[in-house]
């Protein structure tokens, strides 16, 4: 017996253990985030974890950059007006928004969806980069310093980048700032109510991560306090549910986790998905580069004879593919 899962659904030691019992050996997550999946007890009863990396990054990114478009120039509240019939006419004031251009874009979490989604804001809206990771992404610095060089030969203002040494740095600075770090202890309530009072009253917060990075009872009330202030929100604290108040406020977009839903990554997701479990029921090796996925993808060849993405292959020792 094997199972694919939803990101929905918490596992624990007690599944694991029945799973285990009814000689289950593979798991796998339809999503890339695992945080509802307690590893150690997967390890503890020795079975394989999947996941599905890759897939979701640019669509994800793409999401993010939509909220955030969508929040600087205030199109859901002026779509709300359009349909109330409340437009008379042009007026200079109307749904006055943010400039992205030359503003600076702040990054917490720079892996695959957050380097993806700076290099979106830099290179589409010419904006400087700050951003905050555990790890240094080389790969980011080096876009941004070419697409600055190619800018500045343009006869164009170079755009920046910033490695920050401490969150509180990106908060400070930043105009728009989007959360992409994976959800564990360090970073539960990551963006709590200090922090908030951190950032620039007139910025733009936007969450395609998981919920519970953001305090959302405190970002409630620092959106009530501060009408300047704006949130593009795709994860809650409990979903399907929202902290109450966050439906009143005009300041916030909400929409229900979809960031990946496009058909492609919603497809690759149940393929990879599938394939996590097939490959280790046929007792295959782990693919060698979890965000190398493509060759699972090709609807017109064979995918290779490899699990593409268990997160628990090292704890497990499970055998690598060598391609
Ligand atoms: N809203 C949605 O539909 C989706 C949400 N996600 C979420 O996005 C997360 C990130 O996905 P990927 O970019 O593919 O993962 P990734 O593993 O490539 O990137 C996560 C980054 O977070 C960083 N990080 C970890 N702890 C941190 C901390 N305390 N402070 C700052 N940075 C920290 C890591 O070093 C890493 O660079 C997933 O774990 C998932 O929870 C992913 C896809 C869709
Ligand atoms: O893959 C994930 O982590 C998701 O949130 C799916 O939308």
């Amino acid at each position: 017996m094997e199972f694919l899962l939803q990101l929905t659904e918490d596992w624990g030691e007690e599944l694991f253990s029945a799973l285990s019992k009814a000689g289950g050996k593979a798991f796998s997550n339809m999503a890339v985030g695992y945080n509802n999946v307690d590893v150690d007890a997967a390890n503890k009863y020795g079975v394989a974890v999947g996941n599905t990396p890759g897939v979701l990054t640019e669509t994800t990114a793409e999401l993010a950059a939509s909220l955030t478009l969508a929040a600087a120039r205030r199109i859901v509240e002026a779509d709300e007006f359009m349909r109330a019939g409340l437009y008379d006419g042009w007026l200079p004031h109307l749904f006055v928004g943010n400039l992205l251009k030359g503003q600076t874009v702040g990054v917490i979490g720079a892996g695959r969806i957050g380097s993806a989604y700076a290099r979106m804001m830099v290179e589409g809206f010419k904006m400087n980069l700050i951003y905050y990771d555990l790890y240094q992404s080389t790969r980011l610095e080096k876009f941004v310093t070419a697409y600055a060089a190619f800018l500045k030969a343009n006869g164009e203002t170079p755009v920046t980048w910033k490695r920050a040494a401490t969150m509180d740095e990106v908060l400070q600075e930043a105009d728009i700032i989007s959360l992409h770090p994976v959800l564990d202890k360090t970073t539960y309530h990551l963006v709590n109510k200090e922090r908030l009072a951190k950032m620039k009253k007139e910025a733009i917060l936007i969450n395609c991560s998981r919920g519970p990075v953001i305090d959302e009872a405190a970002l409630v009330e620092h959106l009530k306090h501060n009408p300047m202030f704006r949130v593009g929100l795709d994860v809650f604290e409990e979903e399907p549910y929202m902290k109450p108040g966050l439906a009143e406020l005009k300041n916030a977009i909400v929409v229900p986790h979809i960031a990946s839903a496009s058909k492609w990554t919603r497809e690759g997701m149940a393929t990879l998905a599938a394939l996590n479990v097939l490959g280790k029921v046929k007792g295959y090796p782990v693919w060698f580069d979890a965000n190398k996925v493509e060759p699972f993808l090709n609807e017109n060849a064979r995918p290779p004879a490899a699990c593409p993405s268990i997160v628990n292959a090292k704890a497990l020792g499970l055998p690598t593919s060598k391609l």
